[in-house]
């Protein structure tokens, strides 16, 4: 039911919030009646537009000079929604929930009040001072992101100076036409659904300076602490993130469309928010630049595929393709027709997928383009000989020098062909030259091949480019691993598969490979030696190691690019107008450059990443300035972000002692107050389970709409938990383990790989003893990928010898 039908109660709330909750109410009733005015009296009418504009540009003529600002930001406001007209953009405001922001702007000369409503859709002002501007359109919004309550603001439109002080920043809440939140200075204030308003608790939200809100007390051994009409909690329903976009945040956003913007900033900071909005910025600014299907978003899993698939209708971007690397270039390749069937086998020896994914290989592929080159030269010049006409037929080939490779055997080629200038035998010995050449360079298949078998060349560049990283055995297993691919060659080329089919089963990353738990001794680390190994499990499987490793992939793109200048389908260059890169930790330079690569001039692209958040590791990814340097990018600045949106301080404060020397002392702690980590120590798995059943039972019947993750650090764990939780009829109980969440209130059971880059209200970490975590980096990396999954409340449910990762005053305080 619409707020207008019932009378609100603002007893609860005092004088000044009463006073602040009735003019938002009343500024919502004017808008309602206004859009139901405009629906009634001209249904199906469209403005005109052009005939606003004209009116606006002759009263501007005639317009005193302090009135001259505010007819610009008119235009400009008339101007954008004109430019969405005909784009399918033109939908009307919703009166569902209109706007999200609220500013009343005093006018420096006029001194004339308005109130400028910030929303997702435009509403030009008829006359009462009231507008809604669409949050995308920066010169307005900008108002609304950079500036609070009293301050005195100054911005150019169209090179005019617009001046004022902002009376009134609030941002507010409308659900199904209602008002039900209200955030301003003075204090937060939320209503019920029967119209009834109190102040928030747990409001404040995290700010640089540090202000935060009350501890949120929990009563030992009990889950949740929220969710309820009596308690709310103001950031339990903020759906418009948009509205909260804060001005570090909007400023990134709002970077210009050319290069590249990189983000750094702590679990939870808002750095997939923030590129998700970028990327709708983009799309308002340009519409036809940055067409949702000219844009590309790559994020790390197929769980957060899923999640961004879902937001982006919200943010007016549907259909921007969202995939995971492996995905994509799978597909890529098969598109681009090579020599060798795609298809992917999986169980890649350590050293030979470190290997391919280590910066090495960026420079061998072009130190073996330039010898290609150089043999072309040789090759040419003796063809040639002292023939009349030799000399000038080799200019032609020097004069190319800039263009890639193949393009230039290519252009050399027709250009001697046409130049009659040329006596008949230089040009006949020249053609036969190039086309050798031509033929030679096009062959990627045979380079991919040869970088990884020729094992002196391989020891060579080892030797000069990564001492130390590789030694002998790994040199021999990368060769004898690799070679037994020059069977591909011979492999007739698989059928083609359709676009949307989905991928083949183990062309995945290894996600859902992950070894079974260990049974005495804690797990070696990913990054020792493989040794004089054995060919690996694969092989014993019945596998071998013919098919493309995911990591090929990668090696493949970057050689077509190098050699025929781009990607290339059908005649046309594949690339976007804008990429955004999402945990780009995880990606390999050379995966990067590949991306980076695939951007149109100007490399509109957003990197996002944080450090500490590391899951892969051996991809050669130590920092932001050694992967920008590998992957070619050596002046981008890196912009941080510091505020932690997602987690309480105490969630933060246990999740960087994880994280132990992997964390800079220096990043100062930006959060909310919430409730204390739980640490609960049992004997056995039994007694975890029992104490689990009934937290999680009270849980979900206290607050059905929770989501609540069980994380345990491998699949197998998560399977004994999920059934011995089912026993116990713990509801809305699912077992997840291959990325396919639901998004949707319950339990799910997993495993920590699997949640990398999510979100839950509540988090349990299952048995971090010190088998499961023992004192490596890896560990650390995900132990503070899980424990930073949380919203509000974190526990460790341990029924073994905790790891010492796990703060000890946590462990004794549980025993007392
Ligand atoms: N300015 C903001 N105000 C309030 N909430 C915010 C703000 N920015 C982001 N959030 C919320 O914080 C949470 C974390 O955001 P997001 O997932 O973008 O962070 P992230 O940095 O990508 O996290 P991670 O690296 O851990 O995956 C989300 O719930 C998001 O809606």
């Amino acid at each position: 039911m619409s707020q207008e039908h019932q009378d609100p109660d603002l007893h609860a709330l005092s004088d000044e919030g009463g006073k602040i909750v009735a003019e938002e109410l009343d500024i919502l009733r004017r808008i309602q009646e206004r859009l139901e005015r405009e629906a009634q009296n001209a249904p199906g009418q469209i403005e005109d537009l052009d005939a606003q504009l004209i009116e606006l540009r002759d009263a501007l003529a005639e317009a005193k000079e302090e009135d001259q600002a505010s007819l610009v930001e008119q235009m400009h406001q008339v101007a954008a929604l004109s430019r969405t007209r005909g784009q399918g953009r033109d939908a009307p405001v919703d009166p569902n929930n209109p706007y999200f922001g609220h500013l009343r702007l005093r006018e420096a000369k006029s001194k004339r009040l308005r109130d400028v409503l910030v929303g997702k859709r435009t509403l030009l002002d008829d006359g009462d001072g009231l507008s809604i501007v669409d949050w995308r359109n920066a010169p307005v919004s900008r108002l609304y992101y950079r500036y609070e309550e009293d301050d005195e603001y100054e911005e150019e439109f169209d090179s005019r100076s617009l001046e004022g002080t902002v009376m009134i920043r609030r941002s507010v809440a409308v659900m199904e036409s209602s008002l039900r939140r209200v955030s301003a200075p003075q204090g937060t204030f939320v209503s019920d659904r029967r119209g009834r308003w109190r102040d928030a608790v747990g409001a404040a939200k995290p700010m640089l300076e540090g202000g935060v809100g009350t501890a949120v007390r929990v009563p030992q051994g009990q889950l949740g602490v929220h969710g309820d009409d009596d308690q709310p909690r103001a950031d339990k329903h903020l759906q418009e993130i948009t509205a909260l976009i804060d001005k570090e945040q909007f400023n990134l956003i709002t970077q210009p469309e050319s290069g590249i913007v990189l983000i750094q900033g702590g679990a939870g900071s808002g750095k997939t928010t923030v590129a998700l909005h970028r990327v709708a910025y983009l799309a308002y600014q340009d519409r036809r630049r940055f067409a949702p299907s000219k844009m590309l978003i790559m994020v790390f899993n197929e769980a957060l595929v899923e999640y961004i698939r879902h937001v982006l209708p919200a943010l007016g971007i549907d259909g921007v393709p969202v995939t995971t690397y492996r995905k994509w270039s799978t597909q890529l390749l098969r598109k681009l027709k090579l020599r060798i069937p795609i298809s992917h086998i999986d169980g890649v020896p350590d050293a030979v997928s470190r290997f391919k994914k280590h910066p090495v290989v960026l420079r061998m592929i072009d130190d073996r383009i330039g010898w290609q080159l150089e043999e072309a030269e040789e090759l040419l010049k003796k063809r040639l000989g002292e023939r009349a006409g030799a000399e000038a037929a080799f200019a032609v080939w020097k004069r190319n020098t800039d263009l890639p490779p193949v393009v230039r055997a290519e252009r050399t080629l027709d250009q001697i062909k046409a130049d009659v200038s040329i006596p008949g035998p230089a040009r006949a010995a020249a053609e036969t030259a190039l086309r050798a050449i031509r033929d030679d360079l096009r062959d990627v298949c045979d380079d991919w091949l040869e970088l990884m078998t020729d094992s002196d060349a391989l020891r060579t560049a080892l030797r000069e480019y990564a001492p130390g990283a590789f030694n002998d055995a790994d040199v021999a297993t990368i060769v004898r691993w690799c070679a037994a691919k020059a069977e591909l060659d011979e492999e007739p080329e698989p059928e083609e598969r359709d676009e949307d089919e989905p991928d083949e089963p183990r062309s995945e990353p290894s996600i859902d490979s992950e070894p079974a738990p260990p049974k005495g001794e804690a797990e070696p680390e990913g990054e020792d030696g493989e040794g004089d190994a054995p060919l690996p499990a694969r092989t014993r499987m019945g596998h071998h190691s013919v098919g493309l490793d995911p990591e090929d992939d990668a090696i493949l793109l970057r050689l077509l690019q190098r050699k025929y200048g781009g990607l290339f389908l059908g005649g046309k260059r594949f690339e976007y107008e804008h990429i955004v890169i999402d945990e780009a930790q995880d990606l390999a330079p050379l995966e990067v450059r590949v991306l980076l690569d695939c951007a149109t001039d100007g490399q509109s692209v957003t990197i996002a990443g944080d450090r500490a958040q590391k899951m892969i590791f051996d991809n050669g990814f130590v920092d932001w300035p050694q992967l920008l340097g590998d992957a070619g990018l050596p002046h981008v600045a890196i912009q941080p972000l510091k505020i932690t949106y997602r987690s309480t301080r105490q969630v933060m404060e246990l999740s960087r002692f994880v994280l132990g020397p992997l964390h800079s002392p220096e990043d100062a702690l930006i959060a909310r107050e919430g409730a204390p980590v739980g640490y609960y120590q049992f004997g056995d798995t039994g007694e975890a389970v029992a104490f689990l059943a009934e937290a999680l039972r009270a849980l979900i019947q206290r607050e059905p709409t929770a989501s609540c993750a069980l994380v345990t650090r491998y699949p197998q764990q998560a399977d004994v938990y999920y059934d011995a939780l089912r026993i116990a009829e713990v509801p809305k109980l699912r077992r997840v383990g291959r990325q396919d969440f639901s998004f949707t209130p319950g339990i799910d059971v997993t495993d920590i790989r699997q949640v990398k880059g999510l979100e839950f209200d509540y988090v349990v970490l299952l048995d971090p003893t010190s088998q499961n975590y023992p004192e490596v980096i890896e560990s650390r990396h995900l132990l503070h990928i899980g424990a930073t999954r949380a919203a509000h409340q974190l526990w460790m449910v341990c029924s073994g010898p905790p790891s010492k990762l796990i703060p000890e005053d946590l462990i004794v305080a549980s025993l007392e």
